[in-house]
């Protein structure tokens, strides 16, 4: 048998087309257009790529873009002063730092320097400690993106056997985080984890965020489990380069559900950025939050 495949694509694309009519609507009733700021230190090759492809859609979905470049020998005292600037500005709803940042910053003193009603990446220690006790938070893209992946297929996921591989504050963290409050069991796994294809086995949702391209092997998978692939790593192959995930592409034999790298979560997390600007300017506006993009 062969899995069904998850359409990250096409399901982002609704939820951009879901924001867009929203962000019409906030237009016309109210004058007000939701803004998305994004900051790129330094000049690493894949971020120039996903911060350009942040500012299309988020131009396409009606919401104004600011994108600010700052060379890699900027100094940390010269983004916190931007991201202040940022903060105090009314027609920028949403704050995103590009990572990873350049060695000789404090990743940590940046993410906290961000307004955490403007933080659309949720990685502020206010939207994690939010989270994390179940109240209204910002909630980070790429485990919110693979959570409306996972609710669309399965509905209620209340009593299944969820393992995460990875334990990052932007992925493993979060998802354990959103999936204990859906009612999953959750275990997360690491590079410390013994007999790490066993545990995998017990999984009816296993989550894949680790990095290594094609670790989790068919043989690791319970037949018939839905598996989210996060990774995106790139390979050089006969001289031309390519994305793959963490998870071999024969694992669609064993699963019943599989997320395609490209084309799965990839997407998600740029629809969910634009999805948390808008909802940060509701917030922030006092406005009725659209249904059925939050958490
Ligand atoms: N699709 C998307 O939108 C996004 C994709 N990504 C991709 O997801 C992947 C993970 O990203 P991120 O969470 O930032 O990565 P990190 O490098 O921060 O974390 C990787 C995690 O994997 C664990 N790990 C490493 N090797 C092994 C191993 N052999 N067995 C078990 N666990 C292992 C690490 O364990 P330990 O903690 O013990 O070191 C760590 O917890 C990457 O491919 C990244 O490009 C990331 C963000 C968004
Ligand atoms: N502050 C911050 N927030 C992030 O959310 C963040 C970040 N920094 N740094 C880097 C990672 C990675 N990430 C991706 C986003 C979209 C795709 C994506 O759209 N992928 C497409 C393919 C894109 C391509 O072809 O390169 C796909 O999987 O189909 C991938 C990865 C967000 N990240």
């Amino acid at each position: 048998m062969s899995a069904k495949m998850i359409d990250g694509r096409a399901f982002a694309e609704m939820l951009r087309e879901q924001v867009s009519l929203e962000v019409a609507r906030l237009k016309e009733n109210h004058g007000i257009t939701p803004g998305l700021a994004v900051i790129l230190v330094g000049q690493n090759p894949a971020s120039q790529i996903y911060v350009r492809n942040k500012g299309i859609q988020t131009k396409a979905a009606g919401m104004a873009s600011f994108e600010h470049r700052l060379p890699d020998t900027a100094r940390q005292a010269d983004v916190i002063a931007l991201i202040e600037r940022l903060n105090a500005d009314p027609t920028v709803h949403g704050i995103l730092v590009q990572l990873p940042l350049p060695g000789h910053m404090n990743t940590e003193a940046i993410i906290n320097a961000v307004d955490p009603s403007k933080d659309v990446d949720g990685f502020h220690i206010s939207n994690v400690g939010l989270l994390s006790t179940g109240q209204k938070a910002m909630v980070p893209c790429t485990p919110l993106g693979c959570l409306l992946l996972l609710r669309d297929h399965h509905g209620s996921l209340t009593g299944l056997n969820a393992v995460i591989v990875g334990r990052s504050n932007i992925v493993g963290k979060p998802m354990a985080q959103l999936l204990i409050t859906a009612d999953c069991t959750v275990t997360i796994a690491h590079s410390r984890t013994r007999d790490l294809p066993e545990l995998c086995r017990r999984a009816d949702i296993l989550i894949a965020a680790v990095g290594r391209p094609g670790m989790v092997k068919p043989d690791w998978i319970k037949p018939g489990a839905t598996v989210i692939d996060v990774g995106i790593n790139r390979i050089e192959e006969a001289s031309r380069s390519r994305l793959v995930g963490d998870v071999d592409p024969n694992a669609a034999q064993t699963a019943g559900a599989i997320t395609p790298v490209p084309g799965g979560v990839g997407p998600m997390t740029i629809a969910c950025l634009l999805a948390n600007t808008l909802t940060a300017c509701c917030r922030t506006h006092g406005l009725r939050e659209p249904d059925g993009l939050a958490a």
